[in-house]
């Protein structure tokens, strides 16, 4: 089944098209990943799937329903969103960070309130005395798992990342990568991940688009994206993982 479908979208900024008669459709439980150069239209389309932007032409569904017609904090809940470095509030803890998108859904006990914020930290890889914390506390991958436990306080069934991983180190990027896989399978979650790197997207997608100039140049298995890239482009971009 479908959980997201863009149909025929078109997104203009300052009467540029950034994408025009876009189709995409996202399956419920798949990982996908998306690549392409800097301006090419990846975050533009991310943000239409959570209403953050809304498209000039065509339809978003997600769950089958057209987002215009939704309710937009009821679908901002059900999917969760991680961006690079920008995502925490600085003068929070990381458990008042955790727990802002259910307190301000009106879910107000201390107690179980704390309790799920210790279960998602501890879902994330983190131990429990960094509840008290702030994030200037903590080192970046740290800051990036705290993220992902607040994207995943309200329950969502999709995930969008937004380069969730561009600023760490190879080695806690890896990590990261792990997890988010473990994640994506215990919590059945369907994940859409921006990533300018390509061993990334072939690591984690059970399917990689690439993207040129607000096109899909090709959306495939890593496996077929390998044996068969769709042009000069795609043939250059996997030749480091070839
Ligand atoms: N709110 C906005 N107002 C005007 N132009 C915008 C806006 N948002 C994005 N753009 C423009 O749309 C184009 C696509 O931006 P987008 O952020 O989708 O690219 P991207 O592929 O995610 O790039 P990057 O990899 O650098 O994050 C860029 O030229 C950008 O300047």
């Amino acid at each position: 089944m479908d959980i997201i479908t863009l149909e025929h979208v078109t997104k203009s900024f300052d009467g540029q098209k950034i994408l025009e008669d876009f189709n995409l459709s996202v399956r419920e439980g798949e990982f996908l990943t998306v690549i392409g150069r800097s301006g090419c239209g990846k975050t533009t389309m991310l943000k239409l799937m959570n209403g953050l932007l809304t498209p000039d032409r065509g339809k978003v569904y997600v769950e089958g329903k057209n987002i215009a017609e939704t309710d937009m904090i009821s679908l901002r809940r059900r999917i969760g969103y991680v961006i690079q470095n920008r995502g925490l509030f600085p003068h929070m803890t990381v458990e008042k960070n955790i727990t802002y998108v259910p307190v301000i859904s009106g879910k107000k006990n201390k107690k179980e309130n704390h309790d799920l914020a210790l279960r998602l930290l501890k879902l994330v890889g983190l131990e429990e005395e960094k509840l008290q914390r702030y994030p200037a506390e903590l080192s970046g991958g740290q800051q990036q798992r705290v993220g992902i436990a607040r994207a995943l306080a309200a329950n969502p069934k999709i995930l969008l990342m937004d380069e969730p991983f561009g600023a760490l180190d190879e080695i806690t990027r890896q990590t990261m990568q792990d997890e988010i896989l473990r994640l994506q399978k215990e919590l059945g979650l369907t994940i859409i991940f921006i990533t300018h790197d390509i061993r990334e997207a072939m690591k984690l997608g059970d399917r990689v688009m690439v993207m040129e100039g607000g096109k899909t140049i090709q959306l495939d298995t890593p496996e077929n994206i390998c044996q068969v890239p769709a042009d000069s482009f795609v043939s250059d971009l996997i030749k480091c993982v070839l």
